[in-house]
């Protein structure tokens, strides 16, 4: 029966989930109790800054897509976390709408044009401002700014390997990566797939190797 029941799957001990094994791994704080889910209806919310005043308000009149959390080393984390996370609207749909005047760009050389608090260094939202690149059109934003809950969900760690430039111990990169799978956030050292294909359908196209 044993056996049977193992390689068919029919018993108890071969249906049941494992426990988690690497809760004691901080990833960042939106995600280490469980990914919350989205909320189809949901329609945008306020982004404010950690200044105590006069905090910089970024209105967003959306739903944001490919919600993720980032190991690289320029996008913004809250203190003490590993991963930043960072998720993308269309930027027609940001407007800074309070104390604009304290934000400054982080990295003019960016891919990602940063704009930062110059009070508390939070990152309100990054811009892809280059014409050509894949993504124009998209802002980079942190939901965790704003108090609203319905948000869309992150779907997968991007970056993984980057948390090591930060000063991560690389022979705890199992651990993490055990983590981010419990939590079902697929760890890549890149972008997700799905997006790493839109990047080069686009270059593609712009190279004329595919046809428009
Ligand atoms: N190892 C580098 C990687 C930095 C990187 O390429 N980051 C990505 C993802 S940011 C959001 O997912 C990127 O597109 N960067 C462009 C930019 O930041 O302008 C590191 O850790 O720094
Ligand atoms: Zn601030
Ligand atoms: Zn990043």
């Amino acid at each position: 029966m044993g056996l049977l029941s193992n390689l068919f799957g029919g018993g108890s001990a071969a249906s049941k989930p494992s426990a988690p094994r690497y809760t004691n791994v901080r990833i960042h704080p939106a995600v280490d109790n469980g990914v919350k889910p989205g909320s189809a209806s949901f329609s945008g919310g306020t982004l404010k800054c950690h200044c105590a005043s006069d905090k910089v308000e970024v209105e967003v009149g959306g739903q944001t897509a490919h919600n993720h959390v980032c190991g690289c080393s320029q996008c913004w984390k809250p203190k003490g976390a590993v991963f930043s996370q960072v998720a993308v609207v269309g930027s027609d749909k940001v407007t800074v709408t309070k104390n604009g005047e304290k934000l400054d760009r982080v990295n003019t050389h960016a891919t990602i044009q940063r704009y930062a608090c110059k009070g508390c260094g939070v990152h309100m939202f990054g811009r892809i401002e280059n014409t050509g690149h894949p993504f124009y059109g998209l802002d980079f934003i942190h939901t965790e700014l704003s108090p609203a809950s319905g948000w869309s969900a992150p779907e997968f760690a991007a970056y993984v390997s980057s948390i090591i430039e930060a000063g991560y111990d690389p022979a705890k990169m199992g651990d993490v990566r055990g983590r981010l799978k419990e939590l079902g956030l697929e760890p890549y050292d890149c972008l997700s797939p799905p997006l790493m294909d839109a990047i080069a359908t686009h270059i593609a196209k712009a190279k004329g190797t595919l046809k428009a």
